[in-house]
């Protein structure tokens, strides 16, 4: 397993001493476990991240990489280990698909003016892992929305980390991308935390779920434990239905005003 071990202990972070956005939040994520971030809009989803890939320094807490805090290690130490796919895409419309892909080993050493052959190997098999070797040579810019996010998703890849932050990862993508961003998250063998809107993909994809409310960590742990009506309802202010499909059998939910 490559994956990293994640340890989050009371985070909290708000803009200003006096103000919290996120409330203490502590879970543990085992090296190579899937986790979905989940919520409704504002719950706090993209805050809590953002205290994981090393953007807001929490107010309170700490978070454990492998045992090492994040906040006293070197960023280019955490930028090896951690890779992050913002909703904020780059501006650099000029670069290309791969320019922007190899600015992904940049951490390693090497970024798109040099890297050895090696580096080349990893940013090729990023691009044909995101299904890009045919815009490889395309200015970024000129990409569609989804495009972009492959793009950003195969950046990320190259930069071969240990946890690998996804925010809002299916965003822009139609439905087959969408089920192949899920299968690669299932299939990567890294630590992975993605913020996630839809919830049947989540109960689908995530080995463990963290539900926020109101910048609160509400409930954290498998699926099937975090994912009840009781849960949702509270949390989205919705009616929900867990059904079963046929013939299939698989478990759904549907929402209702
Ligand atoms: N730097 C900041 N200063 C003030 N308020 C902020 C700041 N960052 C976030 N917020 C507020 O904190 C709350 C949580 O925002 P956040 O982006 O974490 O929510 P989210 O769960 O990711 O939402 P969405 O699903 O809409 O993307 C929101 O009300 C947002 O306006």
């Amino acid at each position: 397993m490559r994956g990293a071990h994640l340890k989050v202990d009371a985070v909290s972070w708000g803009p200003d001493r006096a103000t919290r956005l996120l409330h203490p939040v502590s879970f543990d994520l085992a090296a190579g476990d899937v986790l979905g971030i989940v919520g409704a809009n504002g719950a706090g989803k993209s805050t809590l991240l953002r205290t994981l890939y090393r953007f807001h320094k929490p107010r309170s807490g700490s978070v454990l990489l492998d045992g090492q805090d994040i906040w006293r290690m070197a960023p280019r130490d955490v930028a090896r280990k951690v890779a992050a796919v913002l909703q904020e895409q780059p501006t650099d419309f000029a670069l290309s698909v791969r320019e922007i892909v190899a600015l992904g080993r940049r951490p390693h050493g090497s970024g798109f003016a040099g890297g050895g052959a090696r580096d080349a190997d990893i940013v090729e098999g990023a691009l044909q892992q995101m299904a890009l070797g045919h815009l490889a040579e395309r200015g970024f810019g000129t990409l569609s929305g989804g495009e972009k996010q492959r793009a950003m998703v195969a950046r990320a890849l190259a930069q071969e980390p240990l946890l690998l932050i996804l925010d809002e990862p299916t965003n822009h993508l139609d439905i087959r991308h969408q089920l192949e961003i899920l299968q690669l998250i299932e299939g990567l063998n890294i630590t992975v935390i993605a913020s996630l809107h839809d919830l049947n993909m989540a109960a689908q994809c995530c080995d463990q779920v963290l539900l926020m409310h109101s910048g609160h960590a509400v409930a954290f742990g498998a699926p099937d434990r975090v994912l009840t009506e009781a849960h949702i309802e509270a949390a989205y202010s919705v009616k929900v239905a867990r059904e079963t499909l046929l013939p299939s059998n698989q478990s759904h939910f549907s929402f209702h005003l």
